[in-house]
């Protein structure tokens, strides 16, 4: 047999992402990269303009198929191989990224009568209008004493599945009703490439309060949520759930023909863009959390036993790694408070010293930043500016920048956030380590690891532990072709487990980020006031952001 790849396609916030990959060694033939013709739709619908409340994140299904369309092709071009050596795909989404389907699993956004509903678009992760919805089932899941609670750190997210369908059915009860399932987009695509629906263990697992013994929460708790839930799991959330890496099925000849591949080329059931990126930076044992670092931070992480962490996103058996229990956390925005800040509140003289230098705003700000020390800007800022997904799961908390002077610099408030961020990775780290889940090694992988050493730094500093980094550009369509690789399996040219695939296939770079004791130091002072500011504002001593947020809407 002369030599396999695999194809993965890893489907981001702005964009989605193919990387053909030799499966012998893990090498990345090609890679290429389909902004998404809608991008977030977070102000209007496209087409009608119909404006869309705070906190509302939607996107557009057909721009998923764009992205088939487009990266696959490019990818066999750039590559030059024959697309017949092209033995299984796989891909990796943003989750809960959700959509209502019809009968024949057409999105209801794409229905004429339906378009101009906000309701009948698909949910993008980052859709925080359900927060009322979330704060009400883990009211009610506490008074019954639910057991699945405990798995996901005391707090079901408004970002994940049955807030976001509670939603739905509190606003739009027409909607609720055309609908015939709900799904992850990322079900959705390897529906549309195989002809098969079917779900998938990790988002079922990490977003539907799906256990693999115990299955989806009784029809009573979903009657004492609302009484038109009670059948939710049997209905619009039916559907086999698969282990990853299982064959969902063979491409379409529609599909083919859009991609280029052979029809029957062996498809993985769905993953999620963190989780896939796991096996990809070579960890199949505990011990080591992976950061996938870009607009968000998922941190993930291995474990033997079921512990209870405050505030994870959630433990999932086999979520990440068959045998091993799967732990995630994460920080809502991280790339995103940059963004924000490049954006809206850089002064012009830096966008001009940057344009001056031909480099971007960020590595201007990065280099200016560098040139402090730790402590020496005076600042502290709360990372919470899309929210605090883990330790505190509250959408409703804010930002915070304390310390500006009147000679406070625009480099000093960019390194303020950087470090916000690491702090608040810190806590989820402590959070783990504290409770029984050792973390002892940090990986880091996706677009931050890459753009920028400064914020690399700061987190081996302010973590105290060593930082490895993926060697990948794409580390999670890397895993997502290694899954691809599991689903055709060794008889074709693939892989019997994913842990085989990552023997042949991972790779890490050789620079690694060290502490550096003096900053350590400073930074663990710092951390300590981070610590009295994150308990203050997020666990209810004065809850002012979320009195501003009431204020505001009230306004509106
Ligand atoms: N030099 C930089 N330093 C820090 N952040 C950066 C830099 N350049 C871009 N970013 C941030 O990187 C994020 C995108 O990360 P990336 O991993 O590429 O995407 P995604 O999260 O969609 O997978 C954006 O939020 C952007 O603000
Ligand atoms: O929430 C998860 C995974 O559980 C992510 O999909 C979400 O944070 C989006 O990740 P990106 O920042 O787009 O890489």
């Amino acid at each position: 047999m002369g030599n396999k790849y695999a194809i993965g396609v890893d489907y981001g916030t702005e964009s989605g992402r193919a990387v053909l990959v030799d499966l012998s060694d893990g090498t990345e033939l090609a890679d290429h990269v389909t902004p998404y013709p809608h991008n977030v739709i977070d102000e209007q619908l496209p087409e009608s303009g119909v404006k869309l409340d705070m906190d509302w994140a939607l996107q557009h299904p057909a721009d998923y198929i764009t992205v088939l369309k487009q990266s696959i092709p490019a990818v066999l071009k750039l590559s030059g191989i024959d697309p017949a050596d092209v033995i299984g795909l796989g891909i990796d989404f943003t989750a809960c990224t959700m959509l209502p389907v019809d009968a024949k699993g057409v999105p209801l956004c794409f229905d004429s009568e339906l378009k101009d509903q906000p309701h009948s678009w698909l949910k993008l992760w980052k859709h925080h209008a359900a927060q009322d919805e979330a704060s009400l089932l883990n009211e009610i899941a506490e008074q019954r004493g639910e057991v699945f609670l405990p798995r996901y750190g005391g707090k079901i997210s408004s970002e994940w599945m049955i807030a976001k369908i509670w939603q739905i059915l509190n606003e739009a009860p027409h909607i609720y009703e055309r609908t015939d399932l709900f799904l992850e987009a990322t079900d959705w695509v390897i529906a549309q490439m195989t002809g098969n629906t079917v779900r998938n263990s990790c988002t079922a697992g990490y977003k539907s309060i799906w256990h693999k013994q115990d299955g989806y929460p009784s029809k009573d708790f979903f009657k004492a949520l609302d009484p038109r839930l009670e059948h939710l799991t049997d209905t619009k959330l039916r559907g086999e759930v698969l282990p990853l890496g299982t064959k969902a099925g063979g491409l379409t000849e529609a599909m083919a023909a859009l991609t280029g591949l052979k029809a029957g080329t062996a498809v993985a059931v769905g993953n999620v863009d963190a989780h896939a990126a796991v096996p990809a930076v070579g960890v199949v044992t505990p011990g080591k959390l992976v950061m996938a670092m870009g607009t968000s931070i998922c941190h993930m992480l291995l474990g033997d036993h079921e512990k209870q962490v405050e505030g994870m996103c959630g433990v999932v058996e086999d979520g990440i790694i068959p045998g091993y229990m799967g732990y995630e956390a994460g920080q809502s925005a991280v790339g995103d408070i940059f963004a924000w800040y490049v954006e809206q509140a850089v002064p012009a003289y830096v966008h001009e010293a940057a344009a001056s230098d031909h480099i971007s705003v960020h590595e201007w700000l990065e280099r200016q930043a560098s040139a402090y020390l730790p402590g020496q800007s005076g600042l502290l800022a709360l990372d919470w500016w899309n929210g605090n997904r883990s330790v505190l799961v509250d959408t409703d908390l804010t930002g915070l920048l304390v310390g500006c002077t009147l000679l406070t610099k625009p480099e000093e408030i960019y390194r303020a956030l950087l470090e916000s961020t690491a702090f608040g990775t810190r806590k989820i780290v402590d959070a783990f380590h504290d409770n029984g889940v050792e973390v002892q090694e940090l990986y880091a992988c996706g677009g931050l690891p890459q753009k920028n050493k400064l914020l690399m730094q700061i987190y081996a500093d302010v973590t105290n532990r060593e930082i490895k980094i993926a060697a990948s550009k794409q580390t999670p369509a890397l895993g997502a072709a290694m899954f691809g690789a599991v689903a055709a399996g060794s008889a074709n040219g693939g892989y019997d487990t994913i842990v085989e695939a990552a023997q042949q296939m991972a790779r890490i770079r050789e620079e690694t980020f060290k502490p550096i004791q003096a900053n350590v130091e400073v930074y663990e002072k710092l951390y300590q006031e981070y610590s009295k500011l994150h308990d203050y504002f997020g666990r209810g001593a004065n809850d002012v952001m979320k009195r501003l947020k009431a204020i505001k809407e009230e306004l509106k």
